[in-house]
């Protein structure tokens, strides 16, 4: 059975901290989301990418992805109570109040659109909204509940910034936006379910349909297998699309047969720390493969075209 915590439901916020409001945002994540925007700017255009542009637009689009996780924060509450990873989290804590999350998550988003609106474009500042809609509410507050898909369809509005940053800088979407969308939403299932094997009893206990919990854990190594080799072929297509130089392809093949060989470690079962080490290379892949990709378009020319 799980253990009940009580938590006070009017909350104050007298023992709540900025470090409180700052976990509320998920500056870990969000950290990683711009540095994807950043570089989806770069990769947009052949110089730099214009100041007013890439601040104002990375402090929108970081604006409203705090609000989104505010938001996930308010709706997951109970069942971050019950989660030994998520049971200090200041609502599920309730350090901080429903009333003043929801407040600090409105300031957050309306903030992050008014700055898109005003000083970006209008065309960034609705996918922006969409992307915040899909976590904050469609992911949280549905999927999530739902279906053991759910992190594969709501992974979209996470792998959106690239596609954002680049609508940013152009105003327009190209193919090579969503190329590099198509790869973290690649990337997604990998670097969740590797965590979810290693948190399953936990998923289990608050009933939500994560895939170890639903199909098993056999089932759920193969599909990171899977996964990876997608996103592993995936991620050969900004070179043969022509975004991309060797530089970039020699990174993406070097780094993508890392991630291989820990779907493989997973699969086989001689570690148990495995699925945890490869939930944390999966971070480190994600933003070593951008950083890369920069590197290439910056230093790197594109070879000709074979005749
Ligand atoms: C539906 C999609 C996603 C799901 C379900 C998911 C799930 C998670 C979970 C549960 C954690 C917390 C691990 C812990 O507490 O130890 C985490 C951490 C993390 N995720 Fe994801 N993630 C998703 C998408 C993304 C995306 C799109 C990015 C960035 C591009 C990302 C970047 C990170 C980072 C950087 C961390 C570490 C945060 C920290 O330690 O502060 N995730 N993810
Ligand atoms: C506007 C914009 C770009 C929005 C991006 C949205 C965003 C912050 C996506 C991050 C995805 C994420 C951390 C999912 C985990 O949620 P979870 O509830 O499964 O994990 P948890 O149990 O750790 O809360």
């Amino acid at each position: 059975m799980a253990e009940s915590v009580s938590v006070p439901s009017e909350a104050s916020d007298s023992r709540a901290t900025w470090r409180d409001y700052k976990e509320l945002t998920k500056p870990g994540v969000v950290a990683l989301l711009i540095l994807t925007s950043v570089i989806g700017m770069c990769m947009a255009v052949p110089g730099w990418v214009p100041l007013d542009v890439l601040i104002l637009g990375n402090l929108g689009i970081a604006l409203c992805a705090a609000a989104a996780a505010a938001v996930n924060h308010v709706v997951d509450q109970r069942i971050d109570q019950r989660m030994a990873r998520t049971r200090n989290r200041p609502l599920a804590k309730g350090r901080v109040s429903n009333q003043n999350a929801i407040i600090f998550a409105l300031a957050l988003g309306v903030a992050g659109m008014a700055i898109l609106l005003v000083w970006i474009n209008a065309l960034t500042a609705w996918l922006t909204f969409a992307s915040l809609v899909g976590y904050a509410f469609i992911y949280t507050l549905f999927l999530k509940r739902a279906t053991p898909q759910n992190i594969v369809i709501g992974g979209l509005a996470g792998a959106a910034p690239p596609l954002l940053g680049w609508t940013a800088v152009t105003g327009e979407v190209h193919g090579h936006a969503l190329l590099l969308v198509l790869i973290i939403f690649a990337w997604t299932p990998p670097h969740f379910w590797a965590l979810a094997i290693h948190r399953r009893e936990e998923y289990a206990l608050v009933d939500i349909p994560m895939l170890p919990v639903t199909h098993g854990v056999r089932f759920t190594q193969l599909h990171i297998i899977l996964y990876t080799i997608i996103m592993f072929l995936i991620t050969l297509m900004p070179f043969v699309t022509r975004l991309s130089s060797w530089l970039y392809l020699a990174g993406a093949v070097v780094l993508g047969l890392r991630f291989f060989y820990w779907s493989i470690e997973i699969w086989r079962e001689k570690n148990p720390k495995a699925p945890i080490y490869a939930f944390k290379y999966s971070i480190t892949y994600l933003m070593l493969l951008f950083l890369i990709m920069l590197l290439d378009h910056y230093l790197v020319p594109l070879p000709a075209y074979p005749v």
